[in-house]
């Protein structure tokens, strides 16, 4: 469709009706927009908030300043000096967008979409130079104008100048001083609509299409925004509220480029001003960060290292220690010689945040289900010092390849990489301390680095996403062992900010098994999931659950949910979860089947007696005997020594 703005340069015109909104949360946000250097944070396109969001800028750079201060390594980087003397200096952001646009992100894993970051500065510098309003690309400041306007009053008066009768000259400077104020209004009138003013929505769809210009949509979705958040006062005669609505949703499909369907899915989750919040954050590309691989050094010297190679870096935020946020680098930050040696993995800020909330303990055995290309995995296994064990999973062979690549870059010693669809599990290996479904989904939270999911996915995908969401969650909750002296917990997650991904699947788990309740992810920020959702109702243990957002904690959209397994046999009914919906049922794997056995009747009983619940534990001394016999051919096959497995009694 003509005018369909699918890029960045959307954000040039931004809605400005949520700019002191966005401008405050920016400074609370979990990774700072601090100082020159911030070239994404605050760089939406809100003119009306320049001003604001460079003194946001300034002040968070000395909150980062501080933060560093306190932190337990108590270090500072490079740019900490750097940015507390820019702090004065700086009037807006356009500034940092221009230099921090010169990052090169070269070879990047899957889960950070390089290209993304190699065009960002273009991007950021494409918006920044739009984000002028347009009164200024003329190159004429208000001073210069002010300054032809008078020198036309004093042309007319020097015309006159054989008039020396002072009263008449005041009375024409009057009179042309009146004209021109006049004129000025008149400008003003045809431009802004006074508060009082009511909006006439388009009378049909012609008009609507007729209407691609992107100020045109711009404005009318400010005038709706408006209206919407003063509904009483402002609606035109018996306008309703979904009328606004629909024409609003009309607009924003236009204007961001998103498909009707998933317009409408994400709209209703935030109030109308935060969604044009969101929508404008995915406009814009997240901080480039990266993790410390502490099997193999510490942020404090890969810090180091990376200063010395001139790049621009920063502790995340206080939540982590091991990330760092790279603010511009003139080597390609995805082929360092430190990136090479595995001492840190390129990896989204909201990605560490499952494994912060699965918090692995030494020596535990643990599933990451769906682990490609393995970010997460090779965290968990640095968490367990290469103690333990990590079942690195994905169902997909071809991503398996990068999750190889990256367990031997990073030096990670207790993997095991296997091969199967989620769903089979426990059917596969049973028993885990601890269980991370970092589930597929719809990619929702990550549009600012996939632009395509804002068109490409129907009613139908998000139905067999959540159907696949709920069938893996159940498997995660069946691999763990309800036992586990130190563990018996799963982490849900998924980068998406839709409610079918999220608290639906999570309600449905509580639901289907009772022997797991929620519990707190230990994660001390993010916002709470929902209890109810349009005309749903959740339990409201799902305020446990977190959810994270680009506009509010600049990072990709997430959402994280954490289970403690009470028992290892699924009661057939508990009373705090007997309020949750019925809702279709499907056939889960079972220990006994081995294989899930598709469109069956519902079958989470034994095999001999369906009614009895299951009893799923790992067997330790079986395994340990499986483990040496397969340590003896080993031996037997790298050095030819024969070692005879001990019988068991
Ligand atoms: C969100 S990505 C995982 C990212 C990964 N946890 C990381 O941090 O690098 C989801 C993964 O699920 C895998 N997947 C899709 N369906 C699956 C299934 N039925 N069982 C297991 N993995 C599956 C995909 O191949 C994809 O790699």
């Amino acid at each position: 469709m003509a005018g369909r703005p699918t890029s960045k340069k959307a954000t040039a015109k931004a809605p400005q009706a949520v700019a002191p909104k966005n401008n405050k949360r920016k400074v609370a946000a979990p990774i700072e927009a601090s100082s020159k250097k911030v070239k994404v944070a605050a760089g939406t396109s809100k003119t009306s908030g320049k001003a604001k969001n460079g003194k946001a800028a300034a002040k968070s750079s000395k909150n980062a300043v501080e933060d560093s201060e306190d932190d337990d390594e108590s270090w500072a980087y490079g740019a900490v000096s750097e940015s507390e003397s820019d702090v004065g200096e700086l009037d807006d952001e356009f500034v940092s967008a221009e230099e921090g646009s010169d990052i090169e992100v070269g070879a990047l894993d899957d889960d950070f979409l390089g290209d993304e970051f190699a065009d960002s500065g273009d991007d950021v510098k494409g918006s920044g130079t739009a984000m002028f309003d347009s009164d200024d690309e003329d190159g004429k400041g208000d001073d210069d104008v002010e300054g032809e306007a008078e020198e036309d009053i004093f042309a007319s008066d020097s015309e006159d100048s054989d008039d020396d009768d002072m009263e008449t000259k005041s009375r024409k400077l009057d009179a042309a001083k009146k004209a021109e104020a006049e004129e000025a209004e008149a400008e003003l009138q045809t431009n802004i609509m006074l508060e009082n003013d009511k909006y006439v929505l388009p009378e049909d769809d012609h008009e609507i299409l007729q209407s691609t210009d992107l100020q045109v949509v711009q404005a009318r979705i400010q005038e709706i925004v408006r209206v919407l958040n003063n509904f009483r006062e402002m609606r035109e005669g018996n306008r309703s509220r979904n009328d606004y609505i629909s024409q609003l949703l009309k607009d924003l499909c236009l204007y961001y480029g998103y498909n009707e369907y998933l317009m409408e899915k994400l709209f209703y989750i935030f109030p109308v001003s935060e969604a044009i919040e969101f929508f404008e954050a995915n406009e814009v590309p997240r901080p480039v960060t990266i993790r410390t691989n502490t099997l193999k050094t510490r942020r404090r010297e890969l810090a180091q290292a990376l200063i010395n190679r001139g790049v621009n870096l920063d502790p995340i935020g206080k939540w982590s220690k091991v990330g760092l946020q790279v603010f511009d680098s003139p080597v390609p930050i995805g082929a360092t010689p430190e990136y090479l040696a595995g001492h840190y993995m390129l990896q989204a800020a909201s990605s560490f945040l499952p494994v912060m909330a699965l918090a692995p303990q030494e020596h535990e055995r643990i599933l990451d289900m769906a682990s490609a290309p393995g970010g997460k995995s090779t965290y968990i296994a640095a968490l367990l010092k290469n103690t333990g064990m990590v079942f690195a999973n994905d169902a997909n062979k071809d991503r398996t390849k990068s999750l190889v690549a990256n367990i031997h870059r990073l030096g990670v010693k207790n993997a095991v990489v296997c091969n199967y669809d989620g769903r089979e599990f426990p059917g596969v290996i049973g028993g885990f301390d601890r269980v991370l479904l970092d589930a597929p989904c719809s990619g929702t939270g990550v549009i600012s680095k996939d632009a395509s999911v804002k068109t490409n996915k129907s009613e139908q995908d998000f139905q067999m996403l959540s159907q696949l969401q709920k069938e893996l969650v159940l498997s995660a909750i069946d691999s763990v062992d309800a036992g586990s002296k130190t563990g018996g917990y799963i982490v849900y997650s998924t980068c998406s900010v839709t409610v079918d991904e999220n608290e639906d699947v999570v309600n449905y788990a509580l639901k289907k098994r009772p022997n797991v309740k929620l519990v707190s992810t230990g994660l001390d920020f993010g916002k709470e999931g929902f209890t109810r959702y349009r005309e749903k109702v959740f339990h409201p243990s799902i305020s446990f659950t977190r959810r994270y957002y680009p506009h509010m904690h600049n990072m990709d959209g997430f959402y994280v949910a954490k289970f403690k397994k009470i028992s290892n046999k699924i009661p057939k009914k508990n009373e705090d979860n007997a309020d949750l919906d019925e809702e279709e049922e499907f056939t889960p794997i079972t220990e006994n089947s081995g294989r899930r056995s598709r469109g069956g009747k519902k079958n989470t009983g034994s095999e001999s007696n369906p009614e009895e619940p299951e009893k799923i534990a790992f067997n330790a001394d079986e395994d340990e005997e499986l483990i040496k016999v397969s340590q003896a051919k080993l031996l037997r096959a790298q050095k030819g020594i024969k070692l005879r497995p001990k019988k068991s009694t």
